[in-house]
């Protein structure tokens, strides 16, 4: 791979420059997601900087001499071309928004197809000591040899006790993709005591299970995905002998500790299950989620049993929860991954099991006749689901239905001596997948099912293709867009130099003046810190970290730090001075800060305000006009926000300004607020020249009441 520091000494070949930065764009696209350690935000990065060395190399003269010679005409130009790459965006944008509704819904297609409940089997290796095997499997089949007789069970696939943690996570991939989409999805890993569940789930540092790697993929597909964005949180809990236990609070050390708050299971009018009290923590990568998954792993129920050494006695319940909205950021869609590892089910008289293994082997084996209940009934269509029959479904009642997702790893043991626990755990499986003793598909009807699943399948890939390809148009528009906006805030820059200031060669051909990374980490901190607030109000939406950090928006932010404080933010005395020297004072300055974040929540939740009256008094000089928001979502919510954190006047103009074409509020306004959604907006000025101050009331309507997602 080309490093930065050669590119640099090709930056007399603009032409072999350009060529490699393209290539080396492509491979770091490309590692994304390859390997653990590159995590979405050091590619991003990395990204970062190649796009800057991009700007250098390929167009190599183009800041100088467009930046020096330009008139108006070019800068009319620019901005006309500008213009016109928006609205090529837009109608990529759209276009994008159709293709991908296709696609997710053949993607739906398809998985309702193969069947929303699929039930597979791994077997595990055998230990050194387990000699003579009990299971012979095939492709869809295992025959399992028991008291001298063949019992066949079918299955949608086995896994043979070679297979991979990658073979197994090709199958459960597929519903990842279904969760973003908007789907619930259920994945449990069933099986006796030390038949490898866990290690399913879990894996080991080498070989990650299912919850890494969907961790990994989750983020991966989220941040490729050019036309929604997300937020991720992320949630672990256990059911240990019929009660529910957070895992990612910590217990209590000593007597005067606060217990625990009691977890109990909610439901809302649509049917969406919540769990009170349940902590909820926002990941924006990753790294971040397995680090809770950790933490909740560690504080798991484990024992040493007669079969597992580390044997989990509770159900492990990991669930991650998915807003998506579009470009718009409104109407956000939910839904629900749960990734679940089942507590050992077991013969209690076969492991003679005492005491206190001997009562939680009862609670988890209660749960598990309640789940296969409930599965069983959803199969056959029944008009009763026993969900209440246990904690484990009643949690997972919105995520077992029609339109959810499962899927059942049923673990079995290859060993002769538990051939009775393999046929248990095998029943439980066939019931599951709803296919009874002659109910099974005829050849024909499983030749035609087969090719519909090609035949969709096709279309699927086609529509991912061009999916991918709008993708990467879009791209290479918003790429070129940026870069003629950079030349023209360039040009502007060196216009607005104060007379005297020389500008050399060196500085025209630096289009972005370095800003220690140290010092733009901690500008985003304090933003992110001011926008806390206003973040926290109803409907707003607090991005993840590769939504709020785009290559783009971090040019953007390093242009505004540029245009009102010194380039070199290091030095407190030069910011000070260049701040005297642009005549620009600090109370505006904040002003200003204040003005970019209440445009960062307009723009998360679009101010879309009418004039619904105006008049006008000639006589009088006054003027009113009444102002009504139709969309009543967060706009109050977002203006609040910035009167209450004291950015008031220039804040509310700004938005309002930008809001309403035709309002303009001027400088000469004050604003007071009258009531929770209204604020009246008084034009100041000598009593004398202004004998009766004119007003202007917004009216916003009724506070909306709080989203579910903000208020868990
Ligand atoms: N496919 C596999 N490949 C290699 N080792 C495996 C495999 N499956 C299980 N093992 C090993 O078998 C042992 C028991 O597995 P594991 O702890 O995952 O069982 P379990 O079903 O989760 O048990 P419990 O219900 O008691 O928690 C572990 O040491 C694990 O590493």
């Amino acid at each position: 791979m080309l490093l930065p520091k050669d590119l640099e000494k090709q930056q007399n070949e603009p032409f072999h420059l350009s060529e490699a930065v393209q290539n080396l764009r492509k491979s770091i696209h490309s590692l994304l997601g390859a390997k653990e350690d590159l995590t979405s935000h050091w590619v991003e990065s990395v990204r970062f900087i190649i796009d800057d060395l991009s700007t250098l190399s390929s167009e190599p003269c183009s800041w100088s001499d467009t930046s020096h010679g330009m008139n108006d005409e070019d800068l009319e130009i620019i901005e006309h071309e500008i213009h016109e790459l928006e609205d090529e965006l837009d109608k990529l944008r759209s276009r994008l928004r159709e293709e991908d509704s296709v696609r997710s819904s053949l993607h739906n297609r398809y998985l309702d197809l193969k069947g929303n409940v699929r039930v597979f089997c791994r077997i595990r290796p055998p230990a050194r000591k387990e000699q003579q095997a009990a299971v012979v499997p095939s492709l869809n089949k295992i025959h399992v040899a028991v008291s001298g007789k063949r019992k066949i069970f079918e299955l949608d696939k086995v896994f043979l006790p070679a297979s991979t943690q990658d073979d197994v996570f090709a199958e459960v991939s597929p519903l990842v993709r279904s969760a973003l989409d908007g789907h619930n999805v259920c994945v449990f890993a069933y099986g006796q005591t030390g038949a490898g569940k866990t290690f399913t789930m879990e894996g080991n540092r080498e070989l990650p299970g299912i919850v890494p790697r969907t961790l990994q993929t989750l983020f991966h597909q989220a941040s490729s995905d050019r036309s929604r964005s997300y937020i991720f949180t992320f949630s672990m809990l256990e059911l240990y002998m019929g009660s529910l236990r957070d895992l990612l609070v910590s217990a209590p050390q000593r007597i005067t500790d606060p217990a625990p708050k009691c977890l109990s299971i909610q439901m809302d009018v649509k049917g969406w299950v919540e769990i009170e009290n349940l902590s909820e923590f926002v990941i924006k990568d990753a790294k971040q989620a397995r680090k809770l998954y950790r933490t909740g792993s560690r504080a798991r129920a484990t024992a040493c049993t007669n079969s597992n050494e580390v044997s989990s006695r509770s159900h492990c319940l990991i669930r991650v929860t998915m807003a998506c909205t579009d470009h718009s950021g409104e109407n956000p869609i939910l839904s629900k991954l749960w990734l679940v590892d089942l507590g050992g089910s077991e013969r209690l008289l076969k492991t003679n099991a005492k005491g206190q293994i001997l009562e939680e082997g009862k609670a988890i084996n209660l749960s598990l006749t309640a789940l296969g209940d409930v599965i069983s009934a959803l199969q056959k269509k029944q008009p009763h689901i026993p969900y209440r029959n246990s904690k484990l479904t009643q949690i997972l009642r919105d995520s077992l239905g029609e339109d959810a997702k499962t899927v059942m790893l049923v673990h079995v043991s290859p060993s002769k001596e538990d051939a009775g626990e393999t046929v248990c755990s095998l029943t439980f499986a066939t019931r599951a997948r709803g296919i009874h003793l002659g109910k099974e598909l005829s050849e024909y009807e499983h030749q035609q099912r087969t090719l519909k699943l090609d035949a969709i399948k096709q279309q699927l890939e086609k529509h991912e293709r061009n999916c991918e390809h709008l993708q990467d148009n879009i791209l290479e528009l918003q790429f070129l867009q940026r870069k003629k906006k950079e030349m023209l805030m360039h040009h502007n820059n060196l216009q607005n130099q104060p007379p005297g200031v020389q500008i050399n060669d060196e500085q025209v051909r630096t289009p972005l003046p370095t800003i220690p990374e140290k010092q733009i980490k901690k500008r985003e901190r304090r933003e992110c810190k001011e926008t806390k607030d206003m973040s926290s109000s109803p409907g707003s939406i607090d991005r993840p970290r590769f939504m709020t950090q785009t290559t783009s928006s971090r040019l953007k932010g390093r242009h505004e730090v540029t245009n009102h404080v010194s380039s070199n933010v290091h030095d407190k005395n030069k910011t000070m001075k260049d701040r005297k020297h642009k005549q620009i004072p600090e109370r505006s300055q904040r002003y200003t800060a204040g003005c970019n974040m209440m445009k960062k929540a307009a723009k998360v939740a679009p101010v879309d305000i009418d004039v619904v009256e105006s008049q006008q008094c000639s006589e009088k000089g006054e003027e009113t006009q009444k102002v009504d928001n139709h969309q009543q979502n967060n706009k109050s919510g977002s203006l609040f926000a910035g009167l209450k954190s004291g950015f008031g006047m220039c804040s509310l103009k700004n938005v309002i300004n930008d809001a309403v074409p035709d309002v303009v509020v001027s400088g000469g306004h004050s604003a007071s607020r009258m009531s929770k959604n209204q604020v009246e907006l008084r034009k100041v000025g000598t009593r004398a020249a202004q004998p009766a101050p004119a007003r202007r009331t917004w009216d916003y309507g009724p506070a909306k009441p709080p989203r579910r997602f903000t208020t868990w």
